[in-house]
């Protein structure tokens, strides 16, 4: 079975960067690896929902927490058979995203900390009733929400279809995200956590190494 390991951060912080990186660097040293971002844009209808929400459609449902979340968790209910799958064919399953993005967006919107009623529900309904595969490692790729939105916003401007969504346009809500994403690593929350310096020019072979050879 291969290892399950997960890049979280600040929207803008570098995650789909280092997911390549990390990708190569565990090419090199002999690994097979597959990934796979949430949420599963143009590949699954909960997925479009959100995005289509966070875009200021369908009514006031952005405006319900436990709602988007459980819609966030259903884009991953669809994908636990291809997970499953991709563990017995690969080494490493690299996810761009996955349960703690649901616990740190939702608890910060609600501001609640990691050790919350939110995050408490958010484990039970992924976890014990849907059965998702529990992460081996996640990374939090940290750097301060200032940098992360200011990454954002140079994306926001020079690609198609990246235009900022409410919650990238929401500061404040970065900065509490920031700090439940913090505690959700210090805990090891699901599992261990691996904290990257997102601004030091992050090493993505020793990183590579670690999670390979952890311990
Ligand atoms: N270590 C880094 N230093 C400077 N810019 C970076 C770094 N990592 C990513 N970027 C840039 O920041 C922007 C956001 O990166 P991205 O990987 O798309 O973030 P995320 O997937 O976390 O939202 C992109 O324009 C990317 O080129
Ligand atoms: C995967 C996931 C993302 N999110 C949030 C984080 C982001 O602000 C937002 C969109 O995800 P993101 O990966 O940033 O997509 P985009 O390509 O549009 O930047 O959804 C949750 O709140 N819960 C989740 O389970």
């Amino acid at each position: 079975m291969g290892r399950l390991v997960v890049i979280e951060g600040l929207d803008g912080a570098g995650k789909r960067t280092l997911t390549e990186a990390l990708t190569k660097a565990l090419h090199n040293l002999g690994k097979s690896v597959t990934t796979l971002a949430f949420p599963r844009y143009g590949r699954s209808v909960h997925a479009d929902l959100v995005r289509e929400a966070l875009h200021h459609e369908h009514g006031d449902l952005a405006g319900s927490v436990y709602g988007m979340a459980v819609l966030y968790a259903l884009d991953r209910r669809g994908a636990i058979a291809a997970i499953t799958d991709d563990l017995k064919l690969h080494d490493v399953v690299l996810l761009d995203r996955y349960i703690a993005s649901n616990a740190a967006y939702g608890a910060a919107r609600l501001h609640q900390d990691a050790g919350g009623e939110f995050v408490r529900w958010l484990r039970e309904l992924e976890i014990t009733r849907f059965g998702l595969p529990v992460p081996d490692a996640q990374i939090l790729l940290r750097v301060s929400p200032e940098i992360a939105a200011e990454r954002a916003e140079r994306r926001a401007r020079s690609e198609v279809d990246r235009a900022k969504d409410a919650f990238e346009s929401d500061d404040d809500l970065q900065v509490r995200c920031a700090s439940v994403y913090d505690r959700l690593a210090a805990e090891g929350w699901l599992s261990p956590w691996h904290v990257v310096d997102g601004t030091a020019g992050s090493d993505a072979d020793e990183l590579a190494r670690l999670l390979v050879h952890p311990g």
